[in-house]
């Protein structure tokens, strides 16, 4: 149990902002979050859903006495209410950002004199969706969680952001702030640009009927599906990091110039290797599947009858159009008696299935 209630402030509360907001009230017992974004609406939201439990009209007093100040507005907008907050920054509080690039506000931080109050920090998760709708409280699982320190960091503000990253499950990762931007310049920011310029392609080459669009399928939206992200999330993380992202297009040019030679040459065995490295390269990932970042979905529940009970529960949770991945009885030293593992595909699943398990009366748990 937390005694001491903590105080938390975001500034800007849609997707990322206000997953954190929840994830953060959902795993500290005594908090208290405060919340300013431009969307009134969100913010309502947000305090009837009890996510905070103050929303803000403007920047003022009340950001005082904070043990953590989030910037989670799009990246300029962060560095203006980086800016902003100072008067309001105490010897306690950490104030800290989540956009996608990190030098310029590492950089604004230190200038300002407040590198001992500030971190950087970058969740390595999200979706092309944005607003407080799509938040999810379990959206930083297993997800790498970026840190970028100031020079004048403390050690103990650097612990204090590790242990709220591990009380939200995320997997922190300290780096330079340079190195990150080249890094998501590399795996995520020149993506987007791809993603969004193979969109343009087809759209400018369609036929007139739109075939292209009509037939597009598995592959082009698979390769896309990141187009559909905030235009205004995008436009300034291309301008912030600018010279990256031209360094790796420059660099991705010369990759399809070489792959446009091979196809123009016919050569077989090289395009065959050219796709079997890719492939190899590929399926070496680590991702949600597998690795150390393995996550798995799964509830434990109690069975007294196995048979006729493992049939009932598969029923009841088919019938409310819940997919198991696996279902069977567990015997081991933990559980003497048995239990029947069930694992679901994704956390809604697993969120879904214990309730039902529950309203249904057995005795259900997660480990
Ligand atoms: N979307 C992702 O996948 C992702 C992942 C990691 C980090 N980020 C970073 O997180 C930050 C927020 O992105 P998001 O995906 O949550 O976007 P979002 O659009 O869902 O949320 C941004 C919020 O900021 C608010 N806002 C905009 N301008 C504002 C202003 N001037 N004052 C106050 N509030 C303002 C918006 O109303 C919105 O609620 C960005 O800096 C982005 O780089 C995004
Ligand atoms: O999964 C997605 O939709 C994302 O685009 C998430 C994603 C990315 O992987 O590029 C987008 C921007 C961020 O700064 C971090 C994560």
């Amino acid at each position: 149990m937390d005694k001491k209630i903590q105080k938390f402030a975001f500034v800007g509360l849609g997707l990322i902002g206000g997953s954190l907001a929840k994830g953060i009230k959902k795993n500290y017992q005594n908090t208290k979050i405060i919340a300013y974004d431009t969307n009134e609406n969100d913010l309502k939201k947000a305090l009837t859903d009890g996510v905070i439990d103050e929303a803000k009209e403007t920047i003022d007093e009340s950001f005082k006495g904070c043990d953590f100040i989030f910037l989670c507005a799009p990246v300029s907008v962060n560095n203006d209410y980086l800016k902003a907050l100072i008067p309001y920054l105490e010897e306690k509080t950490l104030i800290t950002d989540v956009g996608s690039v990190k030098g310029p506000i590492v950089e604004l931080a230190t200038t300002l004199g407040i590198g001992g109050s500030f971190i950087g920090g970058h969740p390595m998760t999200g979706s092309e969706k944005s607003g407080f709708e799509s938040a999810k409280e379990h959206l930083f699982e297993n997800a790498y969680y970026i840190l970028t320190p100031t020079a004048q960091t403390p050690a103990d503000k650097l612990e204090r952001y590790l242990t709220l990253l591990t009380r939200i499950r995320a997997l922190p990762k300290v780096m330079e702030a340079s190195e990150h931007d080249f890094i998501t310049g590399t795996i995520s920011h020149l993506p987007h640009v791809v993603a969004a310029s193979l969109v343009h392609l087809v759209e400018d080459t369609d036929t007139k009927e739109q075939l292209m669009k009509e037939m597009a399928a598995g592959g082009f939206k698979d390769i896309t599906r990141i187009a559909s992200s905030s235009p205004a999330m995008w436009e300034q993380i291309c301008l912030l990091n600018q010279e990256n992202i031209l360094k790796v297009m420059t660099r991705y040019i010369e990759e399809l110039e070489k792959i446009k030679d091979l196809v123009r040459e016919a050569d077989g065995p090289a395009l065959f290797q050219f796709f079997e490295e890719a492939k190899t390269y590929r399926s070496d990932l680590i991702d949600d599947k597998k690795g150390a970042l393995a996550k798995h979905y799964v509830i434990y529940c109690d069975l007294s009858d196995e048979a006729g009970g493992i049939a009932s529960i598969a029923t009841a949770l088919a019938s409310q159009r819940i997919n198991l991945k696996n279902i069977g009885i567990v015997h081991n030293r933990e559980f003497e008696e048995g239990v029947l593992r069930i694992e679901f595909y994704d956390h809604d699943s697993r969120t879904a299935a214990y309730q039902v398990l529950i309203e249904m009366g057995y005795e259900v748990y997660e480990r």
